[in-house]
Order: structure tokens, then sequence, then C-alpha cells
């Protein structure tokens, strides 16, 4: 069901960012080239393992989460939000401090109500800070989050609540292993 996406991650370049193995991939980084077939793949598993019953948006985080977000968004026509890197100032705009396994940064989460029926969907799940603080301004501002679910796993971080993903991975500096499909 998942071939292309086990295939290609098993064909992932690696590089070191400081200590962290850090491999690349066209989900996770956007190069060499994203396949359509990849994105069908991966929107159609996502569509059948997400509860998707009622659902009034898909938030999903800038940069590597837009075209899973957009993927899911065009097979459900269920309406996306995209938090930012870059702050708009709009009224009830709501920052967020996210760290992850090599980088810290900024992001700004817009669109979304108290009340709205969310889902949180992602490429990739490494150390859980990205969805634990996006997780953390959802429940701030009185969302219900549905579901939640991420592309690729990379451990086993405790994110706060149960999630889904489509593979689990274990990384080394000699390349990703698929241990586990899940779709
Ligand atoms: O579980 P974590 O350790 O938080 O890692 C996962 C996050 O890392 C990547 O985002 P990154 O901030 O690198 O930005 P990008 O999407 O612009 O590449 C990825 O898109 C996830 O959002
Ligand atoms: N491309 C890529 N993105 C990540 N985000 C968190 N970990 C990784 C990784 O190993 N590779």
């Amino acid at each position: 069901m998942l071939n292309r996406l086990v295939t290609s991650l098993e064909a992932s370049p690696m590089v070191k960012r400081g200590d962290y193995n850090y491999f690349i991939h066209p989900i996770t980084d956007g190069v060499p080239v994203l396949e359509p077939a990849l994105l069908r793949e991966i929107g159609c598993a996502m569509v059948r393992i997400l509860d998707l019953e009622g659902v009034d948006k898909i938030v999903a985080a800038e940069a590597m989460g837009i075209h899973i977000g957009v993927t899911l968004s065009l097979m459900t026509d269920i309406p996306l939000v995209i938090v930012r890197k870059r702050p708009y100032e709009l009224p009830g705009e709501v920052a967020i401090h996210q760290t992850t396994g090599y980088s810290k940064g900024e992001l700004y989460l817009n669109g979304v109500a108290k009340g709205d029926r969310v889902v949180i969907v992602d490429d990739v799940c490494s150390t859980g800070g990205t969805m634990r603080a996006v997780i953390g301004a959802l429940e701030n501002i009185g969302a219900e989050i549905a579901d939640i679910c991420v592309v690729i796993t990379r451990g086993d971080e405790d994110i706060g609540r149960p999630f889904k993903t489509l593979v689990k991975v274990a990384v080394a500096e000699s390349g990703v292993r698929v241990v586990d499909t899940y779709a």
C-alpha cells in the first residue's frame, strides 16, 4: 500500500546536522522532486486512517506540512490552515515557540477559532517538539483536536495524546530503515 513511500525512504541520502542524523526525502524536504503518485499514495492512506468526521479545518505547519495538508484538503474538501513561520499580526494570531532536534523558531497560528474541530498533519515527527507546540496552541484556543497524522515517525516521542503515523522508521548515520507501516 505504501510501496513508493517505503522504497524512497530507504533510498534517502543522509547528512549530519550537528549530531543529528538527518535524512533527505521529497516528503520531508521537497527535494530532489516530489512525485504526484507519492503524494496520492500518502493522501489516500491518510484518508483511510484519519477520523475526519465533522472536521472543520486541517492544520499543517510551514514548510513541510504544507504539501501534506494541501493533498488532504484537495481529497476531502476540508479547508486548510497553514501555521506560518512569519507573523501577520492579525487579530487573534497565536505565537508558538517550536523546538526540533536541530533548530528553534517561532510559528504563528491564524484562522482557528474556539470550538473548531481540527485534524493536524505533518511530514515527520522526530522529537515531537513541533507537534507538542502546535497542539498546545490549539488547546489554548479551545479547538477540538479530532485526530493527528504524520507521514513518518522517527522515534517514540510522547506528544501528550495518541497520534497516527503512516510509517515508523529507524534512522542511523548509514540510512533509513522502515520498521513498520500503518495504512
Ligand atoms: O518532531 P520535531 O523534532 O519537532 O521535528 C519535526 C518537524 O521538523 C520539520 O520542520 P522544520 O521546523 O525543520 O521546518 P521545515 O518544515 O521548514 O523543514 C518537520 O516538517 C516537522 O514539522
Ligand atoms: N528531512 C528531514 N526532516 C526532519 N525533520 C525532523 N527530522 C528530520 C529528518 O531527519 N529529515
